[in-house]
């Protein structure tokens, strides 16, 4: 018997990582392409993938690690996927492998074993009778194996095992054929000795057969360094945006808890980061047609926005203004950038600021999230966090006495703009060039520019995913023409 779609489905439709929810889709076929060696009698550790089939023809791949058990476990009833007779194991009793240590303990035990050499160089060969799963390491770090898997809850797009405090491991749910950035840019920054990211320790590929018979491989999981002492820089945030409401009668600067400290620190560290991102990935200066191509693609998502968020009509013209002022520039200096940055994206660590995440915006195809950027892109989707923060505060405060809210507002917009300050001055003093604002025009044409570009897309990513929340950037939009 095949795997029963049914039992699946359900696995599929209910997790947090899937992001087809809300569309049509079907269950075209799941394909089993590797299971893990060393499996005791009575288990085997299977990774599986489903392919998704969307009623407008389109196709996506989500990675499933099961845990086969001869024998029903109770302890893992909550992560219960079905029962069935297995084509290659007979009658089975499945679990999502994420959940189950014994699994875990085996994916750990193979990152161990096959991904290096006795003198401690990546030596990947096959871990399974396939052929096809190759753990890779980087030298530098023993894995201890005596560590237990706790799987990370949480709203996110893959799924992440915590190994004790030792190593975290990223397993991709929506995966596709190339180079995963996340893998490739934790790579050289480790390399390159980067203070700013957790080091990488290894990832696993499956070196998987095209439709037309070339080699193509998937990347499924990467494993790296467990950053102990972090904490999340979002939250950070908002416990300093709630300190200084706290204090209806001092500003940021007298408040404990103050963050512009912090704002400056991460504004250093991803200065840092574009400059060893620009030593090891390629850089280039491109004239005013590349100018002109990135104002017509973000005229065309807003054109696409405006389908999805009528209410962003009334703020078209300006942001067509500001996308046509980047039109209008004669070059435009591109490098590998991080592509997703927020605040939500950063942990701070008593070694200071770590950025997480290289995957990209997980919307976009993998191929084009490895294409270079602008350094703005970046330097936007921070600023756009500190803009996110005060008022999501204020929008949970509530109302509160007569003219609190109006007083929240100001004092949001105050904290923004001090936290974007900061920011900005650390990243161009650690880079050593002019700052966007009344220095360098160009830069300022261009963070405008991403500004407005990454405004436009919280207004579809707030509708689609929080209802709630549209009303942030739109209130954002709504500042800024008046
Ligand atoms: N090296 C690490 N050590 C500890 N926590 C981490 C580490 N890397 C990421 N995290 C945390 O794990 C969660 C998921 O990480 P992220 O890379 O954003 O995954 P996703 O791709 O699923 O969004 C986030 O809460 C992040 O703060
Ligand atoms: O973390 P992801 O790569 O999944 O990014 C998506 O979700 C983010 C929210 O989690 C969203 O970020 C927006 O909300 C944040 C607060 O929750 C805020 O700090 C960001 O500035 C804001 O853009 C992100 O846009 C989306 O791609």
């Amino acid at each position: 018997m095949t795997i029963p779609h049914d039992q699946l489905r359900g696995l599929i439709d209910h997790a947090r990582w899937f992001g087809g929810k809300g569309r049509e889709w079907t269950l075209a076929g799941v394909r089993r392409v590797g299971e893990l060696p060393d499996a005791p009698d009575g288990l085997h550790v299977a990774i599986d993938l489903a392919e998704i089939a969307y009623a407008d023809g389109t196709t996506d791949y989500y990675q499933l690690p099961l845990a086969l058990y001869a024998e029903p476990q109770d302890r893992l009833s909550h992560a219960h996927v079905g029962e069935w007779d297995d084509e290659d194991h007979g009658h089975c009793h499945v679990y999502d492998a994420l959940h189950d240590r014994q699994s875990m303990a085996l994916w750990l035990a193979a990152f161990a074993s096959h991904g290096i050499d006795a003198t401690g160089v990546d030596a990947p060969r096959p871990a399974d009778k396939r052929g096809e799963l190759m753990f890779h390491r980087l030298p530098g770090h023993d894995l201890d194996l005596e560590s237990h898997s706790t799987l990370f809850s949480g709203e996110q797009s893959n799924s992440s095992v915590a190994f004790g405090e030792d190593a975290l491991m990223k397993v991709f749910r929506k995966v596709t054929p190339g180079v995963n950035p996340d893998i490739a840019i934790h790579q050289v920054l480790t390399e390159a000795g980067s203070t700013h990211v957790a080091a990488l320790y290894g990832w696993l590929d499956l070196v998987d057969d095209d439709a037309d018979g070339t080699d193509s491989t998937i990347q499924l999981a990467m494993l790296q360094q467990f950053l102990r002492t972090a904490s999340d820089g979002w939250d950070l945030a908002l416990a300093s945006v709630r300190n200084l409401f706290a204090e209806a009668d001092l500003h940021a600067d007298e408040v404990g808890g103050d963050f512009a400290g912090e704002a400056a620190r991460l504004g250093t560290a991803l200065a840092e980061v574009h400059a060893d991102l620009a030593a090891h990935f390629p850089v280039e200066e491109r004239d005013a047609d590349a100018a002109a191509a990135l104002a017509s693609a973000m005229e065309g998502r807003l054109d696409a926005a405006l389908d999805v968020v009528p209410d962003l009509a009334p703020y078209a013209d300006s942001l067509r203004a500001t996308f046509g002022r980047l039109r209008d520039l004669d070059r435009i200096a591109v490098q590998q950038v991080h592509g997703d940055l927020h605040l939500g994206q950063t942990l701070r660590t008593v070694r200071g600021w770590k950025i997480v995440d290289f995957e990209g915006e997980p919307a976009k195809p993998l191929a084009e999230r490895l294409l270079p950027d602008s350094v703005w892109r970046d330097v936007a989707g921070m600023i756009r966090s500190f803009d996110y923060a005060p008022r999501v505060v204020a929008m949970a405060s509530g109302a509160g006495f007569e003219g609190e809210a109006e007083q929240r507002a100001y004092r949001a917009a105050e904290w923004a703009a001090r936290n974007r300050a900061a920011f900005l001055e650390a990243y161009t003093a650690q880079r050593g060039t002019a700052g966007p604002e009344g220095q360098d025009d160009a830069a300022g044409t261009l963070l405008d520019a991403y500004l407005a570009d990454k405004v436009v897309y919280e207004t579809v990513y707030e509708a689609r995913n929080r209802p709630g929340w549209l009303s942030i950037p739109l209130a954002a939009l709504e500042e800024s023409s008046s």
